[in-house]
């Protein structure tokens, strides 16, 4: 029934998957980084081919007509009339979408509305909506949130302690994110486990530049770490994850660069995490590079990334009583080896270590020793593949 895009458009870069549906076979993917910096990085990969090129990309709304030229230069598409569907990530649904939504102008102004509850992502989100609303008027688009999945959540776990005015008058609860990766992964999970879904406790750990984790039971997600915003829980890339709130005042009168709550809340998305705390960069990769070459600040960052999240696993043991898989994915989660061994190793009094042998570049599924009573499961996610498969359900 045609091609479909599956769109996710981060702050700074703009993923995309090009599917054949409904036989689900990826016809070709990419990636365009460093929209609106100078030198944008754009990546397309088809059938073995991988083609890169360096140009300056100033708005997400180039990168779609980027990407849209790329698809006809590379043959992927003769026409765009063949793209039939298009699918597009936006984080935040708060609450006003609790599933996938086909788009009208109308969806589009909400999702705007809501853009307090994730600002680094959905200003994104949108502009990538309004970009294809443009180019492709005539397919199918669906927005699939990062939210939906978390709608389970029991009112223990989505309420914050404050006066109740605050969550019936503001709507000012937990909403969580990245809930198609932890979906996807819980669900993968059972062809490891040999187990039905509904029969499994599983704690999935989403380690990317966002970092979040949940504790999934009998399939929903009951607990996670995220919160009102993505910027709640561990940390993260550039995200400080939480911190005793009575910080922000202090800060503002503290130091003469911050005016307001909103230069601190800037501060604690873009500025704070490993960049903030390695003074080296927001990739993992390059503050082990650095750690290695006996920097002080990037060895103390990795320490506290790993820190913040082996005591969110530790709640999750406690939210399920128990569980019976610990899960990795995303970018950290998938290549991380060191990363793997440093938080199991460090709390194998859970009934669980890594196998070496097992715990390698590129491996997948469980890694975990023999005897370990919890099983470590490496599950590459995939967003992309929920996201066509929602369009999909709207095609019919
Ligand atoms: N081999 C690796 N070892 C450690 N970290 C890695 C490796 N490959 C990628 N990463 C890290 O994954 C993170 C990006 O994850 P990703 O899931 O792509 O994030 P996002 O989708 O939020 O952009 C970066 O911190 C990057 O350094
Ligand atoms: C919600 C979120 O943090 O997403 P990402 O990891 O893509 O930044
Ligand atoms: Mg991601």
């Amino acid at each position: 029934m045609g091609k479909t895009l599956a769109i996710n458009a981060g702050s700074s870069s703009l993923k995309w998957q090009l599917y054949a549906m409904p036989e689900e076979t990826v016809l070709a993917k990419g990636l365009i980084e460093r929209i609106g910096l100078k030198n944008s990085a754009i990546t397309v990969k088809y059938a073995q081919q991988v083609d890169k090129k360096v140009i300056d990309i100033h708005t997400h709304t180039e990168a779609v007509k980027q990407l849209m030229n790329d698809l006809k230069t590379f043959k992927l598409i003769d026409d765009f009339n063949e793209i039939t569907g298009v699918g597009h990530r936006v984080v935040a649904g708060g609450e006003l979408f609790k599933e996938s939504t086909l788009i009208t102008s109308e969806v589009l102004q909400q999702i705007k509305s809501i853009s307090n509850l994730a600002p680094l992502h959905n200003p994104a989100n949108a502009q990538g909506i309004e970009a294809f609303l443009e180019l492709l008027p005539e397919a199918t688009a669906v927005a699939v949130f990062d939210t939906a999945f978390h709608t389970t959540l029991p009112e223990k776990a989505y309420r914050y302690p404050i006066p109740n005015k605050y969550y019936h008058d503001y709507n000012i609860r937990k909403y969580g994110a990245h809930g198609t990766s932890h979906m996807y992964v819980s669900q993968e999970a059972t062809k490891y486990l040999n187990k039905p879904i509904e029969d499994l406790k599983l704690i999935t750990c989403h380690i990317g530049n966002g970092v979040s984790l949940s504790a999934i039971k009998g399939g929903k997600s009951v607990d996670t770490s995220m919160g009102f915003t993505p910027l709640a829980g561990v940390m993260m890339g550039t995200r400080s994850g939480e911190i005793d709130p009575s910080i922000i005042p202090y800060m503002i009168e503290n130091d003469p660069e911050l005016h307001s709550a909103q230069d601190v809340i800037d501060l604690l998305n873009t500025k704070s995490g490993l960049l903030g705390v390695s003074e080296i960069s927001s990739d993992m990769r390059d503050v082990q590079n650095s750690e290695s070459e006996g920097n002080k600040n990037a060895a103390l960052a990795y320490e506290l990334f790993i820190d913040r999240i082996q005591k969110y696993i530790a709640q999750y043991f406690a939210v399920l009583n128990g569980a019976d898989a610990v899960i990795f994915t995303a970018g950290i989660g998938e290549n991380g080896c060191r990363e793997r061994e440093d938080i199991i190793n460090g709390m194998d009094w859970f009934g669980f270590k890594i196998d070496d042998e097992k715990n390698k570049r590129g491996c997948v599924g469980n890694i975990a020793t023999a005897d370990s009573k919890v099983k470590v499961l490496v599950i590459p996610t995939d967003e992309e593949l929920v996201i066509a498969r929602d369009v999909e359900a709207f095609k019919k």
